[in-house]
């Protein structure tokens, strides 16, 4: 992070990247000065509400993060920045969006935690538009215009108002990544299943094994039990994925499975008035299979460099997935987060998939619209087959690598109703296992 000070004297003259946080009330006129090599400014975690009419001076720019702030219009003058493809203002108070406002180049755009009751028009201009960001916000519907968006692959919609999802949202062709809990339109009573309610004095909680988004991780002792247990505590505010309590509710509505975290229970925290969840430890020997996107990436995960895979790892890799994807989807559950780097691995390929911020809980009654959903989940499958095959140790593209490779564009087919679905996806798996003698 620069400093305003170092920002003033003019010893960041040059430079392409700057971050600032100093309680600034005021956009610093200085970092226009930078116009001619400025790509990417963070001025996150300030107190702004405005921007400069001449911000467009900064024509190279290409993301611009400002989160954190106090905005409430989302600023007109960015609608001018030819070059802008990520921008993101969570958690500001932007009640209104223009139509100038949305720039034609935009592939990533954040407005998580804000006060949108309505999206302009003019988002159905964004061809390049690949990820919407929009959970917590007061959207009551989408505009149809979003419906001309085809590069849509993930979109955020979880805790707004929104009553009926538009049909035409359902075939977007590229849309892998959906999570829309905490709508009326998603309102799903809770099944019989209940997780065991377990007393907080009743655990010890000792170290801290991890943090998520929604909440944090620790290990803890139970009273009279030898295995330890991991317990998330939740934060309590909503994610860029929804809110909490969905995550829980999905969590244990999920069940049992080979491939899933083993919920042992619930647990209140009374002191802080916080819910937890008391979950099985996860091994040590499991290892993260990919890490999450990066800027470049957008929505595709990032993987180790020395990261390599036998045929025998990415076949019961995808297995599992497949298999435990079926598993929810019976259950009327979308994960809405279908990634690598959500999935833990060991040696031989046993995998873990985790992380249920993003699901969504819908009702298998509705026959086409429950086909549709889960092949929408089945392009995120397809995804992973992808980044599966450039992990493959390999160096040959076998008759494994082509009967993958086909899987693949099958599960990406433009038309959603053709995909196949994770059942189907299963015995294909089990025929390819069966004919390479995997
Ligand atoms: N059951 C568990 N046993 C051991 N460690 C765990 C367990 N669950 C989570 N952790 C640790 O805590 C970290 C955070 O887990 P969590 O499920 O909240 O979030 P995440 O899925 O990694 O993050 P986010 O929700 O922000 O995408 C994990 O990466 C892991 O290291």
């Amino acid at each position: 992070m620069q400093t305003l000070e170092q920002l003033k004297r003019g010893e960041l003259n040059g430079c392409t990247s700057l971050k600032l946080s100093a309680d600034m009330e005021t956009f610093p006129m200085e970092i226009l000065d930078l116009a001619d090599t400025l790509e990417y400014l963070d001025l996150s975690a300030n107190r702004l509400s405005e921007l400069p009419s001449d911000f467009s001076k900064l024509r190279k720019l290409k993301v611009f993060f400002c989160s954190n702030n106090e905005f409430t219009v989302y600023p007109e003058v960015l609608g001018d920045c030819p070059l802008l493809d990520i921008v993101g203002f969570k958690a500001n108070h932007i009640g209104q969006i223009s139509n100038h406002a949305i720039g034609q180049n935009l592939r990533w755009l954040i407005l998580t935690n804000n006060m949108i009751s309505a999206l302009p028009a003019s988002i159905g201009d964004c061809h390049r538009l690949e990820k919407l960001m929009l959970a917590g916000n007061k959207l009551t519907e989408l505009p149809n215009e979003l419906q001309h968006c085809k590069a849509l692959a993930l979109l955020r919609l979880s805790a707004n108002k929104i009553e009926i999802l538009p049909d035409w949202l359902l075939s977007l062709p590229k849309l892998s990544w959906l999570a829309f809990s905490g709508n009326p339109c998603s309102r799903i009573p809770n099944s019989e299943i209940e997780a065991p309610l377990i007393s907080y004095d009743s655990l010890e909680i000792q170290d801290k094994l991890g943090e998520g988004a929604s909440g944090t991780i620790y290990r803890a002792s139970r009273d009279g039990m030898l295995q330890d247990v991991a317990v998330k505590v939740f934060k309590g505010d909503v994610t860029s994925d929804g809110f909490p309590e969905d995550e829980m509710n999905s969590s244990i509505e999920a069940g049992d499975h080979d491939t899933l975290v083993k919920i042992i229970g619930k647990t209140d925290d009374p002191y802080e008035s916080k819910t937890g969840l008391v979950m099985e430890l996860i091994p040590k020997h499991y290892i993260n299979l990919g890490n999450p996107p990066s800027l470049k990436t957008c929505t595709r995960d990032v993987f180790n460099s020395d990261m390599q895979l036998s045929d025998l790892q990415i076949i019961n890799i995808l297995t599992s997935i497949s298999s435990v994807a079926n598993h929810l989807h019976q259950k009327g559950i979308m994960h809405g987060d279908l990634y690598a780097h959500n999935m833990l691995i060991d040696e031989s390929g046993k995998t873990l998939f985790g992380d249920f911020g993003a699901a969504t809980r819908y009702d298998r009654v509705h026959l086409a619209f429950s086909n549709e959903m889960e092949r929408i989940e089945v392009s995120a499958f397809g995804y992973l087959v992808d980044d599966l095959l450039s992990l493959y140790a390999s160096k040959d593209q076998d008759t494994f690598y082509h009967a993958l490779n086909a899987l693949k564009e099958s599960c990406h087919l433009a038309d959603v109703s053709s995909r196949p679905n994770f059942e189907q996806i299963e015995s294909i798996l089990a025929e390819i296992k069966s004919k390479n003698l995997v």
